[in-house]
């Protein structure tokens, strides 16, 4: 009896849905601001004397790519990782998002300080201190988001495998893209409600961290009664988890299995975020749209994958398939880029039914592709192979918005409106196109592997017990 109250929490669903629930809001509020900028950008590029900064959208490019500077050439990410593996989801965790709030308080602090219009030079580019102020604040940020995603990963792992773990990794996705979704929808009425002001929605986003960080110190109390429950129910007969060592990520980078997802991952995510952080403009330029509105239809995106993030993690849950769904996602994303690229094509009906599209391609790969990776990877090494995975793709949530920011400029200006340079979206549009047709490639190598190294993408996660050593032994023989 003691024992079965001592067990509770592993054991309890409540516990558990408790622990998604906190963690998930925690990120909810890191997705918020990583993607409030975007539907300012009109205002961003609007002439200082007219309310804005006046940067161009290379500018903009360079302020979005800051996200993954310390990521990739800090290699920030991937310590973040080795952290996670050694000290744990609770140190991490709160480590992580004390640094988002750091990061979002410099950001705030370069877009709401007035530097006299000073420029620095950095690298042969010159920088107004506004956009590298805010820049460094934002990098700093994207180092706090992105650990904070691999260990909340890891949170899920701990408290949903065997369970329904694919089905909680949807959910805390779901409720990661309600902060997207606010941050495109909301930022820019917040912004005109203070009278078009670019720092008081990164106040709000300031203030809602705060509360995050609140949820997630709420998750360690009950993370902690639980380890502490479980080391006093222990018979000790269970098999102790092997610590990570060092050369571990020379395991993990020598599997094939993981850089094809690291590929797929990398390749996919880089036709959607960058291509949301565009997308309010895009609705501006191509399709007409109101700029105070402009955010409306591209947060339907995140919206959508609310419900179908979580639908596609359960069907993966208990029918399998992840290989083929992600197959299946690519092959939606070259059809919505390529759609999106016929400059005729400029009816908002047309942009409604692509964004909703692509919020169906954006639900089925993540809701794959992040379950799957612990059927490669064991629990140990967890941490770091999702580190891995991030600072891959964080080149491409580096990379790709700059380049975008640099074609707009030199080959898309239409005109000049207000000040400001109208564009042809055509060319980013079928730079997007191309990630998809090699995220396609990719994701049928994917599928061959798991053939071949049996490691069970296309196997339900819930699992009858026959099930599961039949699984497990795949499993095994995919890891030696
Ligand atoms: C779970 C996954 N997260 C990521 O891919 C992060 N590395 C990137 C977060 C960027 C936030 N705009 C996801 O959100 O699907």
């Amino acid at each position: 009896m003691t024992e079965q109250i001592q067990r509770k929490l592993s054991e309890s669903k409540t516990a558990r849905w408790a622990v998604l629930a906190l963690v998930a809001f925690t990120m909810l509020c890191g997705y918020f601001i990583t993607d409030m900028m975007a539907p300012l950008q009109d205002l961003l590029q609007t002439p200082v004397d007219g309310g804005g900064l006046g940067w161009t959208a290379n500018e903009y490019g360079k302020f979005t790519s800051a996200y993954g500077w310390f990521n990739v050439f800090f290699l920030m990410l991937i310590f973040g990782g080795m952290i996670l593996d050694k000290m744990g989801v609770r140190f991490t965790g709160v480590m992580a998002t004390s640094i988002m709030l750091v990061g979002v308080f410099i950001k705030w602090f370069g877009v709401s300080h007035d530097f006299g219009g000073e420029t620095v030079s950095i690298f042969g580019t010159e920088w107004g201190y506004p956009l590298l102020v805010a820049s460094l604040g934002y990098a700093l940020f994207g180092v706090g988001v992105e650990i904070a995603g691999i260990t909340v990963s890891k949170i899920i792992v701990k408290w949903f495998k065997g369970k329904e773990m694919a089905l909680a990794m949807g959910l805390e996705m779901a409720c990661a893209r309600i902060g997207t979704g606010l941050a495109i929808g909301i930022t820019p009425l917040l912004s005109r409600a203070f009278g078009n002001s670019i720092s008081m929605p990164i106040f709000i986003g300031l203030i809602l961290l705060c509360i995050g960080l609140i949820s997630f110190i709420v998750f360690v109390v009950m993370d902690k009664r639980r380890d502490v429950e479980d080391a006093a129910a222990a018979t000790g007969e269970e098999e102790a988890e092997e610590p990570f060592r060092f050369g571990d990520i020379l395991d993990i980078i020598t599997l094939k299995g993981f850089w094809y997802m690291a590929l797929l991952c990398v390749l996919f995510y880089s036709a959607v975020f960058p291509f949301l952080k565009y997308a309010p403009n895009l609705m501006i330029n191509k399709f007409g749209i109101d700029p105070e509105w402009s955010g409306v239809i591209p947060a339907l995106l995140p919206f959508g994958n609310i419900l179908l993030t979580p639908f596609f993690g359960n069907l993966y849950d208990r029918k399998g398939k992840g290989a083929t769904i992600m197959i299946i996602g690519s092959v939606m994303l070259i059809f919505i880029h390529c759609m999106f690229s016929i400059p005729m094509l400029n009816n908002w009906i047309v942009a409604l039914c692509l964004i909703i599209l692509l919020g169906i391609a954006f639900s089925l790969v993540p809701s794959a592709m992040w379950p799957s990776v612990p059927k490669i990877i064991p629990e140990n090494k967890l941490g770091t192979a999702y580190a891995l995975i991030f600072w891959v793709q964080n080149w491409g949530l580096m990379g790709v918005p700059y380049m975008i920011g640099i074609v707009l400029d030199k080959y898309c200006i239409t005109g000049m409106v207000d000040g400001k340079p109208t564009y042809n979206y055509m060319i980013p549009m079928m730079i997007f196109t191309c990630f998809g047709i090699l995220a396609l490639f990719i994701s049928l190598l994917l599928k061959r592997e798991d053939r071949i190294k049996g490691y069970g993408l296309e196997l339900p996660n819930i699992q009858k017990d026959a099930d599961i050593v039949l699984a497990e032994e795949m499993i095994g023989e995919g890891q030696r």
